[in-house]
């Protein structure tokens, strides 16, 4: 039988035709270059305030990290990150690291290192689901590769049709007077101009009359959007998208739960504020569910939930081709995972609802050599080779969960209720 290794061994051509260079490998009568070593690391970023989730209260966000080395010594990054622990998704960060230590690892050493398609066919041969696992190492594929030819990654995805982009900020401190204080100081600064508010935690009345309270203090001068993060029953739902439509909130994020798509599809259908996807897609397949059936307004497309670059790139297409309308989403991702969320949705033709890659300004720590740049309302395309960041080694050995003083990992997190 023929694998799907044997099938891209056979494909790949010799690159530069020396079977004696060292830092190639040759496979029958190709030269390659070729995964050589793929480590993970955890990391905990202590938050700049508490960030109040319908499932979570967050003060520390962890994160996968994966360094995939090849053979001719090039190096790519890649994130995988998920919020709340086990509350947000089926994924921790201990299970992805286990998951791609034990798991994905072993399939990937010795594949050729440009071939990111084929190498994560394999992997999706051999590891169903685990999305964000997979996101880690496909990044940090693409990266390498890019990094390999000397240009950004857009480049891999078409090239850019921007080189900065709207970026939102959450206002999730838990209180209405905190976040307009501090929403104002972002507009002040130029920094953020689209809110998002997380909602779905207290009762359908308080929750609106946050808002209110919050687009009343902005006016035009913002947009106020929410995410319910999957809080609302159904009847909830129609309620509360009749009062945020009268509240002025331009947008809603997965009001009631992934499973439920008929009930999302209704709320597009009947209600005039936009619908916006989010848990409930989890890549390319879903994303074509959700347009057939009409789930929604807009896409909220992330790397994480929907396996890595490539396809969220086939997640975007698949919007863009549905006349839906596109976010970039992020899932508080360090400079790594938003700079690459950054490259492929530089590629967009249409990005009307912006992106939310405030990632890194949520923590107290910068990861990288030179942090990414949020100037008069957008964040800036980084330009280098691959996602275009560095990661600053004596930072990542700081702030790495084997090596860390301090935080106290266990109580990073607290849940709804608690
Ligand atoms: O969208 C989510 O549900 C996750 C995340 C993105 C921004 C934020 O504050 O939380
Ligand atoms: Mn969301």
């Amino acid at each position: 039988m023929q694998t799907v290794l044997d099938a891209h061994k056979s494909l790949r051509q010799s690159r530069d035709g020396s079977i004696d260079n060292p830092h190639h490998t040759a496979i029958g009568d190709s030269v390659v270059t070729t995964i050589e070593r793929v480590e993970t690391f955890i990391l905990d970023l202590p938050t700049i305030r508490q960030h109040v989730l319908a499932m979570a209260t967050m003060k520390t966000q962890s994160v996968v990290l994966v360094r995939i080395t090849a053979s001719d010594g090039v190096v790519g990054w890649g994130e995988g990150t998920t919020i709340g622990g086990l509350s947000y998704g089926e994924e921790s960060v201990e299970g992805m690291a286990l998951a791609i230590d034990t798991y994905m690892t072993p399939l990937l050493i010795g594949l050729d290192a440009d071939a990111v398609g084929a190498a994560m066919a394999r992997v999706g041969v051999f590891v169903q689901g685990n999305n964000t696992a997979k996101c880690a190492v496909e990044t940090a594929l693409q990266d390498g590769a890019a990094r390999r030819l000397g240009v950004p990654l857009s480049s891999l995805f078409g090239g850019r049709v921007r080189d900065r982009m709207a970026c939102a900020w959450t206002l999730a401190s838990g209180q209405s007077d905190l976040d307009i204080a501090e929403a104002e100081r972002l507009l002040d600064a130029r920094r953020h101009n689209i809110f998002k508010l997380k909602i779905g935690k207290r009762a359908l009345a308080d929750d609106i009359a946050h808002i209110a309270a919050i687009k009343r203090a902005l006016g035009n001068r913002a947009s106020v959007r929410v995410d319910v993060n999957q809080a609302w029953s159904v009847t909830e739902a129609r309620r509360g998208l009749a009062a945020l439509a009268d509240a002025g909130a331009d947008l809603v994020e997965q009001p009631v739960r992934r499973q439920h798509l008929a009930a999302l599809a209704q709320l597009t259908r009947d209600f005039p504020i936009a619908v916006m996807a989010d848990e409930i897609l989890r890549g390319p397949e879903d994303a074509f569910r959700v347009a057939a059936a009409g789930g929604a307004d807009v896409f909220s497309v992330k790397l994480s939930q929907s396996g890595g670059v490539g396809p969220a790139a086939k997640v975007a297409a698949i919007a863009e081709a549905a006349g839906i309308g596109l976010y970039g989403g992020t899932m508080i991702e360090t400079g790594v995972g938003t700079a690459a969320a950054a490259q492929l949705f530089a590629t967009v033709p249409r990005l009307d609802w912006g992106t939310e890659l405030f990632g890194p300004l949520l923590f107290t720590d910068e990861l990288l050599t030179a942090p990414l740049r949020y100037e008069d309302f957008t964040l800036i395309v980084p330009d280098g080779p691959g996602i275009g960041v560095d990661i600053d080694p004596a930072r990542l050995d700081d702030l790495r969960r084997d090596r860390r003083r301090s935080v106290h990992v266990a109580r990073a997190t607290t849940h709804a209720g608690e």
